[in-house]
């Protein structure tokens, strides 16, 4: 138990959402190790995004907390103070700039880790640039170094605006639905960089798309109804008969009745 604490990169304990008396959220418990790809699964509602606003503070938990790396408590601390300390997160709608070309949207995500007024003076050096370069390689879009960034298709937008946040050397990356709206070639490009990432990061990922997760995942935590409902690998989770009656099997219905219509 101690060793597993040791190593997790980030603990919520017993955390607690309340909006305006519901709670979206009930003593829920994620441990997160080092290297992790981790996959967040539940039906609507279930309170995915609520823990992972919580992790990034944007939403203060009623009770419970989040230590990161075992000894930090980051349950109170600011949005801006946690992204700083290395966890960050990408929401569904990608904030890149559209009019500026891929290598300096990254060019500026990069410049950020060293504050406004050093980025406005900073030349890049060659080791900058070749940064940038093994980014674009990663993220697949090296032949798009001078494109502007709102000509890519909605899939190399999410993978440009991911690149942007390695940048930013996070250890913790917190994706909601990477994958919505994405073509299947797309999607398994994502899955591929997940696992890239994963090498030398954590990542979580809240996800609706089943057939992503049963590609991707080797970790699966279901929620439901803001509490922790099942854990582990997704033949372990797709074997549970509470998942299945509460999210995968809500689905197979829907399957069935819409093969049946
Ligand atoms: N700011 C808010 N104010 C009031 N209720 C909220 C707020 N944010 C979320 N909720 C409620 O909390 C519950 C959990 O929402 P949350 O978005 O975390 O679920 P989810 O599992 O991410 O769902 P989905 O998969 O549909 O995005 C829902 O019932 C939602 O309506």
């Amino acid at each position: 138990m101690k060793q597993r604490q040791q190593s997790a990169i980030l603990q919520c304990e017993q955390v607690t959402v309340e909006f305006d008396g519901f709670k979206a959220v009930q003593g829920m418990n994620l441990h997160l190790e080092q290297g992790e790809l981790r996959f967040l699964i539940g039906p609507n509602g279930a309170g995915k995004t609520t823990i992972l606003d919580v992790i990034c503070g944007k939403v203060k938990p009623a009770s419970g907390k989040v230590v990161f790396k075992g000894e930090v408590d980051i349950t109170r601390k600011k949005e801006h103070q946690i992204a700083e300390l290395g966890i960050g997160r990408k929401f569904q709608t990608p904030s890149i700039f559209p009019t500026m070309t891929v290598f300096e949207n990254l060019e500026i995500a990069m410049s950020q880790n060293r504050g406004v007024f050093a980025a406005l003076r900073a030349k890049m050096t060659q080791a900058d640039r070749e940064r940038i370069i093994a980014q674009m390689v990663m993220i697949g879009l090296e032949r798009k170094a001078d494109w502007r960034a709102g000509l890519l298709s909605h899939g190399e937008k999410q993978w440009l605006e991911i690149g942007m946040m390695l940048l930013q050397e996070p250890e913790i990356l917190l994706l909601d639905e990477p994958v919505a709206g994405m073509t299947d070639k797309e999607t398994d490009k994502t899955g591929e960089l997940l696992h890239e990432i994963a090498k030398s990061r954590s990542v979580v990922v809240v996800e609706h798309d089943m057939e992503f997760v049963r590609n991707f995942a080797s970790k699966v935590t279901v929620m439901h109804e803001g509490k922790l409902l099942k854990e582990g690998s997704m033949e372990e989770v797709q074997g549970d008969d509470r998942v299945a009656e509460v999210y995968l099997g809500k689905r197979r219905d829907a399957d069935v009745s819409r093969s049946t219509a």
